[in-house]
């Protein structure tokens, strides 16, 4: 659906994306992850054909889209993460002006923009004025102004930032209603677990470069990642431990009361070989689980690692 391929903007001197490269499938969510300043909203701006590129080439669905920006806006819609002020406007108007943008104008402008507000669940709000919204209902109101003439390539410039617990679910439950009707999606975050769960793939940004992508599994194991296992015997922890020891899978250890814990590298199913191998083995397991959170992590040792590797 998107490739880039060794694409790179300086603003002066300034190297902000250096030889970019990354790919995306139809039907993704695609987490855009890095830290402030990386180059998400510049390479977003890009491919959205906002912003002008130096060097490098963009495809969406096999086009061209550094040379046909025109042909491909239809194709595209972008969501800034910057929402402007529009006084004296009400939802249901804000959005028909941007229908009318696309010539979706009269009756049709208005379904168009009834079933939008549905869909990020602001029906009641169709006759509320933008400025009184919420931040995350303005955030909302502007997804639906990016879907406002179907785009096939939803390009989300940190959906969620500033947004409350409640407010971001929200936002992750409409993104994937969007994916299963058929919607690609890439997604901006400097926070990791934000997109983590929703996201068939992930890229780390730092500096400008694409440092890593795949799926989350696939990322932890490459980079021979460790997450750490808890582990609550019944009884036969001392079995256990001796057992644990024997994995090349597992090292540091630890023991406290009934409890083990111990970092474990690898892919999903091999910790749910371990699991059936400890009860194989005759080990009364009570609980068994792996502590998410080291995706941060991981992404604070990639993003600190490359700093300190650059200039
Ligand atoms: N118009 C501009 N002129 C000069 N420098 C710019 C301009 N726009 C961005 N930059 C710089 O380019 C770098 C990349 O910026 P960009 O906005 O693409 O990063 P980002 O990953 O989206 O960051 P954030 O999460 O803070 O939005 C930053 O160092 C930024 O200061």
């Amino acid at each position: 659906m998107l490739e880039i391929k060794d694409l790179s903007k300086s603003y002066g001197k300034f190297l902000a994306v250096n030889q970019l490269n990354l790919k995306i499938k139809k039907g993704d969510i695609f987490g855009f992850v890095g830290p402030n300043g990386a180059g998400k909203t510049t390479t977003m701006r890009i491919v959205s054909g906002l912003l002008k590129a130096d060097s490098g080439e963009v495809y969406v669905d096999g086009t061209d889209a550094l040379k046909n920006t025109k042909q491909l806006k239809a194709k595209i819609g972008y969501m800034p993460d910057f929402f402007g002020v529009y006084d004296n406007l009400k939802a249901i108007e804000y959005l028909e002006f941007y229908a009318s943008i696309y010539k979706i104008l009269g009756t049709d402008a208005k379904k168009v923009c009834r079933d939008l507000l549905e869909l990020v669940n602001l029906s009641d709000k169709e006759d509320a004025y933008v400025d009184s919204l919420s931040r995350g209902m303005k955030q909302r109101l502007c997804l639906a102004r990016a879907l406002v003439h179907n785009p096939d390539l939803l390009i989300l410039d940190e959906p969620a930032s500033g947004m409350d617990p409640r407010a971001r679910f929200e936002m992750k439950e409409i993104l994937k209603n969007l994916q299963s009707i058929g919607k690609t999606i890439i997604v901006s975050s400097h926070i990791l677990p934000e997109l983590a769960e929703i996201c068939s793939r992930i890229g780390i940004i730092n500096n400008g470069k694409m440092v890593v992508s795949g799926t989350v599994d696939d990322i932890m194991h490459n980079l021979n990642h460790t997450a750490p296992l808890k582990i609550k015997v019944l009884k036969d922890i001392d079995k256990a431990v001796t057992y644990l020891k024997e994995q090349p899978e597992v090292d540091q250890i630890k023991v406290a009361d009934h409890l083990i814990t111990a970092n474990f590298t690898g892919k999903d199913d091999e910790v749910a070989g371990m699991l059936k191998r400890l009860i194989a083995n005759d080990i009364s397991v009570v609980s068994f689980g792996q502590e998410a959170g080291n995706l941060e992590t991981l992404f604070m040792e990639i993003t600190e690692s490359q700093e300190m590797g650059g200039e």
